[in-house]
């Protein structure tokens, strides 16, 4: 990859999501680098209510100011269509409190029982910049639990194409079609555009 001019090589990613941080890194190893060195913060940033995209850029100048440097971050949100894209960025106290087989009856009244992964990442370059945000989806549906339960909501999600849910494809596969690898994929696009 060219050498960057900029004076900063390194970004910050803030999450206190280890899962997050292991696909992160899976994704960027596997042939996908940023112009960047990641670094992991660990810091649980508050979240505001309010529509994804401005979660994701107050949780960045959040992550900024505690930093003092080049950062990103990601919120990820589940979103039923036939909820209007609920539970969206609350997914998080959604699965908290109901667990996999209540996600599954929130959508019993309903026929559609399709839906999609988002993630937003933000990054910003500093304190005092407006940071920008990557919108990655991947589309599916919502499912009974199947596979492993190590990450959040991964075994009630199918995503189109394929007859197994997140938790029980590979994990290469999975980084290959997930929505955080779609956010990734323009985060890093922006970045090599703008800094080389
Ligand atoms: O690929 C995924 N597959 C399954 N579950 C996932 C995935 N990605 C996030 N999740 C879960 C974690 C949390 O329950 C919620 C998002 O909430 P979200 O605020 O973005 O994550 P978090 O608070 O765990 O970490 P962070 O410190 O980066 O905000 O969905
Ligand atoms: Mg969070």
């Amino acid at each position: 990859m060219a050498a960057s001019t900029k004076a900063a090589s390194e970004i910050m990613f803030a999450t206190g999501n280890a899962n997050k941080l292991r696909e992160v890194v899976a994704i960027l190893e596997a042939g996908h680098p940023l112009p960047f060195t990641v670094k992991a913060a660990n810091l649980d940033l508050p979240e505001l209510q309010g529509e994804p995209t401005e979660i994701a850029k107050e949780k960045c100048r959040l992550a900024a100011q505690q930093v003092g440097g080049a950062v990103m971050v990601e919120d990820t949100s589940l979103c039923f269509n036939a909820m209007g894209g609920l539970p969206g960025p609350y997914i998080k106290w959604f699965l908290q409190k109901l667990g996999h087989d209540g996600l599954n009856r929130m959508l019993a009244g309903f026929e559609d029982k399709t839906g999609y992964a988002q993630c937003i990442f933000a990054y910003s370059p500093g304190p005092s910049a407006e940071p920008q945000v990557f919108i990655g989806r991947t589309e599916g549906r919502i499912v009974q639990a199947r596979g492993q339960t190590s990450f959040g909501w991964d075994p009630i999600f199918q995503p189109d194409g394929y007859e197994e849910t997140y938790a029980q494809l590979d994990k290469a596969i999975k980084n290959t079609i997930s929505h955080r690898y779609r956010a990734l994929d323009k985060l890093r696009d922006y970045l090599l555009n703008t800094t080389a």
